[in-house]
């Protein structure tokens, strides 16, 4: 069987690792600090960031990044995206001709407003073949305790898309192909805006109306710069589209609804993050997303609004009237 490495040591990483580890898979996980490593050899669990669920024993860690993918054919990636570039640019000089990297992180890199694999493909050119992505309404917490979940796999080449299927798929685990990695990124990393949106309303005390609203004008924020990034507007009504934007938007397991939901109430963006312990990928994202409004000319107002709470020091509740008193408008257009 082929052996698999997981780059990246937090929930997500650690949630895969075990899901392709309980499949038989021999899997390496990479942790960027030894002390973590040592403590999942050790303990089998990861307290920091997945607690309560048992790391197989065909599960190795180590912070040793050339001897965590040393014979593997795949290769999970789950950085956060702050830390793609600086670890793919380690795995250049590494990495062997005939794996195939997995990304599985979610956001858009603000300045070069690029998507992960576009990231990836920049420092490695040569995978420009061999890159998958796994996305999807999936969060960690669950996967862990193997509660049935769907995700999908994109790639450009259907044979990758459905060698990478094959790897996850499991009774607990169905995975989907794609072929729109545009699309099936862009939901992923935009839908992390949108769900801090829907926490800021929750803490706000609004109620179900006003998250139905936020998440149906926020899918088609997300289809209308998707579509003019190159996405087909289909793959919006698809898992990586409205399923992870509903999952992220109503589960406390989301820390991007947290974090909305903290800010809704009044803290700090500061205290929230240094609070959170985790990645919380919409605000890095959110800078990106008006990047992408004005590069395209197109209207966000929702993913502009919590940009203006979290950047430009408009409160939450001057950002709701500002919603709900813009101009009127037609609801239909054609980005389905
Ligand atoms: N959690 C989930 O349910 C899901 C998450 N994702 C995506 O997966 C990605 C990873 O998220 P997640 O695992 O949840 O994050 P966590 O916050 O749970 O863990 C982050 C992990 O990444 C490590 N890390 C932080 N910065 C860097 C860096 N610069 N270089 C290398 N490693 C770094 C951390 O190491 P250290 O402990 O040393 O700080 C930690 O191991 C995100 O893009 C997220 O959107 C996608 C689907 C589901
Ligand atoms: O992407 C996710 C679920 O699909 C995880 O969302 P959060 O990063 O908001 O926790």
């Amino acid at each position: 069987m082929n052996k698999v490495a997981v780059l990246g040591s937090g929930s997500w990483g650690t949630a895969l690792a075990i899901t392709l580890a309980k499949k038989g898979y021999d899997t390496n996980i990479w942790a960027r600090r030894s002390s973590l490593a040592q403590e999942l050899n050790e303990n089998k669990e990861n307290k920091q960031y997945l607690p309560g669920v048992v790391i197989p024993n065909n599960i190795y860690s180590s912070a040793d990044l050339e001897k965590v993918i040393h014979k593997a054919k795949y290769i999970v990636m789950s950085i956060p995206t702050h830390g793609i570039r600086e670890v793919a640019l380690q795995l250049k000089n590494i990495i062997k001709p005939d794996s195939i990297l997995i990304n599985t992180s979610k956001g858009i890199e603000p300045g070069t407003l690029m998507l992960q694999h576009e990231v990836i493909e920049e420092e490695i050119p040569e995978m420009y073949e061999r890159i998958a992505l796994l996305s999807g309404p999936s969060h960690a917490e669950e996967v862990g305790k193997e509660l049935p979940t769907a995700v999908v796999v994109a790639s450009r080449i259907s044979e990758v898309a459905t060698e990478i299927q094959d790897l996850f798929i499991s009774p607990k685990f169905r995975v989907y192909t794609n072929l729109d990695v545009i699309g099936v990124e862009v939901g992923g990393a935009l839908k992390n805006v949108i769900a801090l949106a829907t926490g800021i309303a929750d803490g706000l005390g609004f109620g179900d109306n006003t998250k139905a609203a936020i998440i149906t004008r926020g899918l088609t924020e997300i289809a209308r710069i998707g579509k003019k990034m190159g996405a087909n507007d289909l793959t919006f009504a698809g898992l990586t589209g409205i399923g992870d934007l509903v999952v992220t938007c109503n589960s406390m397991h989301s820390r991007n609804r947290r974090a909305g939901i903290a800010i809704g109430q009044g803290k700090k963006l500061d205290t929230i993050l240094a609070e959170m312990g985790m990645v919380v990928e919409g605000v890095r994202t959110c800078k990106a997303t008006m990047e992408l409004s004005k590069k395209y000319d197109v209207e966000l107002p929702i993913s502009k609004e919590v940009y203006n709470v979290l950047f430009e020091g408009v409160t939450p509740e001057k950002a709701v009237v500002n919603l709900m008193t813009r101009l009127k408008t037609h609801e239909v257009e054609s980005v389905f």
